[in-house]
């Protein structure tokens, strides 16, 4: 079975008489890149506050964190192998990415410095010499805010709303050092985003929800399981290849295009398509799943649940 890394447990938040957690639930595995999606007020930052005890849960429910549970003695210790980076990453503006660093790494007790040009160059901040942090781009602060919590090198990282802004290049980047963090540091990851499409390119593992509540927890393959509608097969002779795959079996397929058929089971196996076609001189130029939007999935998950 697979080893939690965060497990919290019909875990409420009230300020004042609003609610802002109702009984939210979920699960972090050891080696996930778990993407927490929800909208603007949704109750994510509530969340990573409550985990890093910035913020106290209203009455019932529980916060375990690699294997201690919030309000014992051994949850400190658990907060000192998590990084985290709540809101927007603070760092002193007339400070260098090497300062911000240092400081940071006085903060925390580590005396051996070479540790701050190693992270810096693990998130591609190595070069930026003289460079202030008020001069840097949002992708750059963001990433200063990932090198100061991965210092102690921590198991788990909780990230809040990083991918916001960032342009597309950034946000390649941005995917790129999350990987690398979670496969060459062994760091599982909590990050937050509105935005599906961006959170969608990094996690392997999705928390969806909406006004304070979870409405769906999954992983990336049953995500795709349920957003995949069709495959569509480029051919250079579509009738032709409609004749192989039916004579063969193949079920619910129809001619979309000049060069195009799509085949309405999702299920079928992507290979067996291409080996079939290409066995009877067919010539398969691409091979693509056809996917329902992954926007249109989540709003429409969130009018399920009650929602506009
Ligand atoms: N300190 C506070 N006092 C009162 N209400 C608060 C406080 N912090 C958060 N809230 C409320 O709790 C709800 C959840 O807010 P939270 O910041 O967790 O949402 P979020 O999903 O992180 O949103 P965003 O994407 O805008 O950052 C909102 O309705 C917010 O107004």
């Amino acid at each position: 079975m697979n080893e939690s890394i965060l497990v919290m447990n019909s875990v409420a938040k009230k300020f004042g008489k609003e609610e802002a957690l109702k009984n939210i639930s979920l699960t972090v595995h050891k080696g996930d890149i778990y993407g927490l999606i929800g909208r603007n007020g949704a109750g994510k930052t509530t969340i990573m506050k409550l985990i890093t005890d910035l913020s106290k849960e209203s009455s019932g429910g529980e916060i375990s964190l690699l294997g201690t549970t919030k309000g014992t003695s051994g949850y400190q210790k658990s907060l000192q192998r998590t990084g985290a980076v709540i809101e927007s990453p603070v760092a002193f503006n007339k400070l260098t990415a090497y300062q911000n660093m240092k400081i940071i790494c006085i903060q925390k007790g580590i005396h051996n410095f070479s540790v701050i040009e190693e992270t810096l160059e693990f998130v591609n901040l190595a070069q930026t010499g003289k460079k202030k942090f008020k001069n840097f781009s949002l992708g750059m602060k963001q990433r200063l805010g990932i090198a100061m919590a991965l210092v102690n090198n921590p198991d788990f990282l909780i990230l809040d709303e990083p991918i916001n802004g960032l342009d597309p290049i950034a946000i390649i980047e941005f995917r790129e050092i999350l990987e690398r963090i979670n496969r060459e540091r062994n760091t599982t990851i909590f990050i937050s985003s509105h935005i599906l499409t961006e959170l969608y390119q990094v996690s392997n593992r999705f928390g969806f929800i909406n006004d304070g509540q979870m409405i769906q927890e999954l992983s990336k393959e049953e995500f795709d399981e349920l957003v995949t509608e069709a495959i569509v097969v480029d051919v250079e002779n579509p009738k032709a290849a409609v004749v192989v795959l039916k004579e063969n079996q193949f079920k619910n397929i129809e001619v979309i295009g000049e060069n195009k058929i799509r085949i309405l089971d999702k299920h079928t196996p992507v290979k067996d398509i291409n080996k079939l076609l290409v066995q009877n001189d067919i010539l398969v130029n691409q091979i693509q799943k056809q996917e329902n939007s992954l926007e249109n999935y989540f709003t429409n998950l969130i009018k399920d649940a009650g929602g506009q």
